[in-house]
C-alpha cells in the first residue's frame, strides 16, 4: 500500500482518521484558500482541491492524498473562521435558534506507478439545529477561545456540544472529515485505506 498523505494542518481531522485506524502522514497545505466558486458544494470541492493539488506538486512515487475544506453556510452565505471576538459574535448569534448547514468537501489524488493518476472530488453536507444562545451563553463560548479555528465559529465536538438540538447526516463531516463518505468512495475504486 502507498502512502496515505493527511494535506491538513486540522487537529480535528488527523484525529478522525487516526481514531478509523488509518496509517497515514501530515502535509499541512498552506494553499491560499481563495476561490471564484459562490455555490456551497462547488466552493469546499474547490477548496479541497486546491489544498491537494498544493501537496501534490511536492510529492514523488506513489501516494494517496487526502484534503479536506469545511464551510457552515446560513442561508445560503458561507460561515468561515470568524476574524475575532466581534466576527464570532455575530456568526454565533446569527446560528442561534436555528438550522444551518455543514458542507465538506473532500479532494483524493491517487498517483500509483503505471496508472494515470486519479482525482476523486466530492462533497458532503450535514444539516445542525441549534439552541437559542443568550447573549451571556456566547459571551462565555467565545472566552473558550474554542471559536477562532473553526469555521461558523463552533466547534460540535467540543464545548458547543451542550448547545446542539439535533442533527442530519455524517457527524464527522460536522467536525471536518466524513470519514466514511472518504472510506466508501475509495472502496468504490477498490481501495480500502484500512488494508496494513
Ligand atoms: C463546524 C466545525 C468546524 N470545525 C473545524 C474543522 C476545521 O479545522 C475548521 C474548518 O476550517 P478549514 O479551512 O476547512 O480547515 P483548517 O484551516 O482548519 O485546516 P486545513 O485547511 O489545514 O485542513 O473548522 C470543527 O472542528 N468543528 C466543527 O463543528
Amino acid at each position: 500500500m502507498y502512502k496515505i498523505i493527511l494535506a491538513s494542518g486540522s487537529p480535528r481531522r488527523k484525529e478522525i482518521l487516526e481514531q478509523a485506524g488509518v496509517d497515514f502522514v501530515i502535509k499541512a497545505s498552506n494553499a491560499e484558500e481563495i476561490t471564484d466558486k459562490t455555490n456551497p458544494p462547488e466552493m469546499v470541492e474547490d477548496l479541497a482541491r486546491l489544498k491537494a493539488e498544493e501537496i501534490k506538486k511536492k510529492e514523488e512515487g506513489e501516494f494517496l492524498i487526502i484534503s479536506a475544506d469545511t464551510l457552515v453556510f446560513l442561508d445560503g452565505s458561507p460561515l468561515g473562521k470568524p476574524k475575532g471576538r466581534e466576527d464570532a459574535y455575530h456568526m454565533l448569534s446569527s446560528l442561534s435558534g436555528r438550522k444551518h448547514e455543514v458542507y465538506t468537501g473532500v479532494a483524493i489524488i491517487i498517483r500509483e506507478k503505471r496508472k494515470a493518476e486519479k482525482e476523486l472530488v466530492f462533497h458532503q453536507m450535514s444539516r445542525v439545529e441549534v439552541e437559542t444562545l443568550s447573549k451571556e451563553q456566547i459571551e462565555a463560548y467565545i472566552s473558550s477561545g474554542e471559536p477562532f479555528d473553526k469555521a461558523g465559529a463552533y466547534a460540535i465536538q467540543g464545548k458547543f456540544a451542550v448547545h446542539i438540538s439535533g442533527i442530519e447526516g455524517e457527524y464527522n463531516n460536522i467536525v471536518g472529515l466524513p470519514i466514511a463518505r472518504i472510506y466508501h468512495e475509495l472502496l468504490k475504486e477498490g481501495i480500502d485505506i484500512l488494508k496494513k
